[in-house]
Parts: C-alpha cells; structure tokens; sequence
C-alpha cells in the first residue's frame, strides 16, 4: 500500500475578484522509502500541493477538493485532534524559511525540548535532552549546538536544526519544501546527503519540493513534473532525466547547464505561466510549447502510461496521435 495516495486533488484560492486553480485534479502516489521530487517552475503549484497534502491552507483562502489518503487513510477527512496527534509523528514538513520559526530570544535545546514535548510527555527532561542531542550529531551538529541561540548559528545550521526537529517524532513522511534552496551549493549538498542517510535509518519517506532538478538528480528515486498546477510528466528519476517525453520537462533540463554539458546550449523556456483563473480547454502548457498543435488548445491531453513506470500527458506521445 503506498504511504500517500492523492487523489484528484483540486485546489483553488479564492481572491477578491479572482479564482485561481493552483492545483488541478492532480493524482500520484509515494511508496514507502520512494524519494519523490515535485518540480516544476516557480507558480506551478508545487508549495499550494504541499500545503494541501498538510492541511495548511485555511478555508477562506482556499477551497480544497478531492483525497489524500495517508498510510490509507484520508487525511482531509480527520478531525482536528486526529490531525493533530499525526502531525510530526506520520508526516512532518520543513519549509525554505523554517529556521526562521525559531524563537530568537530561546536556546536550541530548549525550544527542541518545549516541541517534543508537545506530542510526548512520557520521557524525563534528561532522556529528552539526550535525544535531542543525538539528533542534532545526526544532521551533523556538534553537542554545543543545544546550548546556543540561533543568533549564535548559521543559516545552514540552522536549517539542520529544523530538519533535526522535523524527525523528532520519526515521521514516516518528511515533506520538504525548498529546504535547502537558500542555503550555497556546498551546504545544501552535505544537508541532502544527511538526510539520505537518515532516510536508511529512520525508514521515512520524503517527498522534495524544488525548483531545481539537480536536487532532484541528486536525491530522489521518482520524479513529478509540475506546471500550471497540472502533472505533465512523472516517473523514475532515471527514466524522466535520461529520456525526458513532455516538451516542458525537456525545456527544464535543457535549462540547467549540469543537463546540457556545454554552457552555450543552456536555453530558457519563452513565455510564461497562463492565467490560472480563467478556464482552460486544452493542455496547459500549449501556449509556451514548440510543438503545438491545434489538438492540444481544444482537449486535456490524458495521462498514458509508457513502460515502467513513466507517466506523460502531451498529445505528442500515445494516446490518438501517436497511434
Ligand atoms: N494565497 C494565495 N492567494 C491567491 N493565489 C495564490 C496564493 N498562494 C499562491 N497563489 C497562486 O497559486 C499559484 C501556485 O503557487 P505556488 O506557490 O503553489 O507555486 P510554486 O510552484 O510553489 O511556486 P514557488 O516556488 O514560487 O513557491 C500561483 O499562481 C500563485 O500566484
């Protein structure tokens, strides 16, 4: 069974004048242990499926529709005491700015303390500190850390700190959102190893937000491809990454210099995000795609499934054309 099954998943924020459907009808599943990465360009609705997934968007901002079943059950359904005893303890998330939710005027191993003891109070105040400090060497944080301000950290630290803290409670699935993306390349790399290694020892399952797939390259085993709050492509990294199908996740490889090898071939995507307030009949990406035909403005192309387990919906591939 797998650990999160999204089922047609619809979000919409509601503005002043506006509807805006940042995720739509979007449906994928993370088995146990499958590094998954959500990438997509900025707006595609990556951090909106996220929030979703986490029940972090408040009902006056938007209206969220269809299922999210964690370890089977749905979790849009739970009430808000069951939410709250599966928060941290069956999925737990680190945002870009988490460190930034540190009280400033606290010491680390405190604040971690006053957190875990939100969801436990059975241990002693020394058990506790003795975990905490075990989990501040595993993102490779020396014991002194617990006894510092964050004032007193760098940001990379500190971001390891808010990883330490999202696997206080060992979550079965760890939800990061651009975590490591401010961090400089040197840093992000050693965070991202880490926490592969503690993903072997924990048993957690991650699920990667980024802009960037040389993360994803680097770290995960699945791929999903977002844009304009639609899933293009998805598959294995191995699969999607050498022999990327959809137009749009090529134009995403072919921007990144890693991808291309030689400097001069780097090539931007032209245009930008449509309008995702008003309805769309065809594929989202048609405006912006080279290859667009008239098929893809009237009709949403269908997901068609390619061997193994590789995912696409474009006109181009299966489907009437490619018969
Ligand atoms: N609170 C909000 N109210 C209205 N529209 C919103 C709100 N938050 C996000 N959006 C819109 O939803 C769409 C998806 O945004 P989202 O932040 O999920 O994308 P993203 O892929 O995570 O991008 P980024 O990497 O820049 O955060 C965008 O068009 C954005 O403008």
């Amino acid at each position: 069974m797998p650990i999160l099954q999204v089922k047609n998943l619809n979000v919409t924020y509601q503005t002043k004048n506006k509807q805006i459907t940042a995720v739509n009808k979007v449906n994928f599943s993370i088995n146990e242990q499958d590094s998954i990465g959500i990438v997509g360009e900025s707006g595609s609705g990556k951090s909106t499926l996220a929030m979703a997934i986490l029940r972090l968007l408040p009902n006056r901002i938007a209206t969220v529709e269809g299922e999210v079943y964690l370890n089977g059950k749905d979790f849009l359904k739970l009430s808000d005491e069951e939410l709250t005893k599966k928060r941290w303890k069956e999925i737990a998330v680190v945002f870009q700015k988490a460190m930034n939710a540190l009280s400033p005027v606290h010491k680390i191993g405190s604040q971690m303390v006053d957190i875990f003891q939100i969801h436990d109070k059975q241990l002693s105040k020394k058990e506790i500190k003795n975990r905490m400090i075990d989990l501040l060497e595993m993102v490779n944080l020396p014991p002194r850390v617990y006894n510092l301000y964050p004032f007193e950290l760098s940001g990379g630290m500190l971001q390891r700190v808010s990883i330490a803290i999202s696997l206080m409670h060992n979550p079965k699935l760890l939800i990061l959102d651009e975590a490591t993306t401010a961090l400089d390349v040197v840093t992000q790399g050693q965070i991202l190893e880490n926490i592969m290694e503690l993903e072997k020892n924990f048993n957690t399952t991650r699920m990667m937000i980024t802009h960037d797939m040389s993360v994803v390259a680097s770290s995960c085993k699945k791929v999903v491809v977002m844009y304009g709050g639609h899933i293009l492509e998805s598959g294995l990294v191995k699969d999607v990454l050498k022999n990327p199908k959809h137009p749009y996740t090529k134009g995403l490889l072919e921007s990144l210099p890693s991808f291309t090898g030689e400097k001069n071939n780097i090539r931007g995507i032209p245009g930008s995000l449509p309008d995702l307030s008003s309805p769309m009949k065809g594929c989202v990406f048609a405006n912006r795609c080279e290859h667009v035909m008239d098929i893809c403005r009237e009709k949403l192309p269908s997901e068609v499934a390619l061997p193994g387990e590789h995912k696409i919906s474009c006109h181009l591939i299966g489907g009437e054309l490619d018969d």
